[in-house]
């Protein structure tokens, strides 16, 4: 049974990763640098906290507006790494990036996936050669989107990024108005606001509105008690997600 992916996101110390590692999602995000955010990390401290994540988790690195640089440091540096882009970045940024870290330009979206994120059909599979960009699940540059408006979803279906996360804005924990996924275009996934208290009405809701585009979920701010990560709401939030297949 395939499951919803999800991420943890704002990890900050130690004692986070021993946390992430027992709950055991698909990603755990680390911001990077953001001046004034107080989950913001140095990049040094994220590559080392990365290097601690189970090797079952994939390390995200979430970045605004940073120097390619930076991004191509943690991609190169944190094991099986991948970037979230949560600032203004362009498509000529992604390309910059791409090119920096030796990645290849998506083309088309059916190796190990189909446009709807889901395992290629045969016809698909023999076509795969044709075709460069990574399933969801090796996605290396995550693009995160604010969603107010139809406006918003179509920049978002426009992104030359692997995945797209469809947010309320940056670890803000409020939720967006989800009847806004309705007949979204390419897999995603969904953040802002999100917990263990609202978790089933979200997958419901988004699964309904995109069906099998609609791939995890990100979440952060609600596994909190006062303004540090909690462990037993990471490891409710990681199961309760996990009790829930994907859309078919
Ligand atoms: O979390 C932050 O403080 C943050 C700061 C700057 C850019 C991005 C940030 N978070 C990005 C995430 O991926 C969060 O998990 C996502 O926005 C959902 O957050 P929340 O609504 O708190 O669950």
């Amino acid at each position: 049974m395939e499951h919803l992916m999800v991420k943890l996101c704002g990890l900050r110390t130690e004692a986070d990763v021993a946390a992430v590692n027992a709950a055991l999602p698909d990603f755990a995000g680390f911001v990077i640098e953001v001046p004034g955010k107080r989950r913001s990390v140095a990049l040094e401290a994220a590559i080392a906290l990365a290097k601690r994540l189970d090797k079952r988790i994939r390390p995200v690195g979430v970045f605004v507006n940073a120097p390619v640089e930076t991004v191509n440091r943690f991609l190169a540096e944190a094991p099986n790494a991948a970037a979230q882009l949560h600032g203004e970045e362009d498509a000529a940024y992604i390309a910059s990036l791409r090119q920096a870290a030796g990645l290849t330009i998506p083309q088309s979206p059916t190796i190990g996936q189909n446009a709807d994120g889901e395992a290629p059909s045969a016809t698909e599979t023999n076509d795969a050669h044709k075709t460069s960009r990574p399933s969801a699940r090796n996605a290396r540059i995550i693009q995160a989107f604010r969603i107010r408006n139809g406006t918003d979803t179509l920049k978002a279906a426009a992104s030359a990024a692997d995945l797209v996360l469809l947010d309320s804005g940056a670890g803000t924990g409020q939720t967006f108005d989800w009847r806004l996924l309705t007949g979204f275009p390419r897999p995603f996934l969904l953040a802002g606001g999100l917990g263990p208290e609202n978790l089933a009405q979200a997958i419901e809701q988004a699964g309904a509105a995109a069906g099998k585009r609609f791939l995890g979920v990100d979440m952060s701010s609600n596994l909190e008690t006062n303004g540090t990560k909690d462990p037993a709401k990471m490891l409710a939030a990681v199961q309760a997600a996990r009790e829930r297949r994907r859309w078919r």
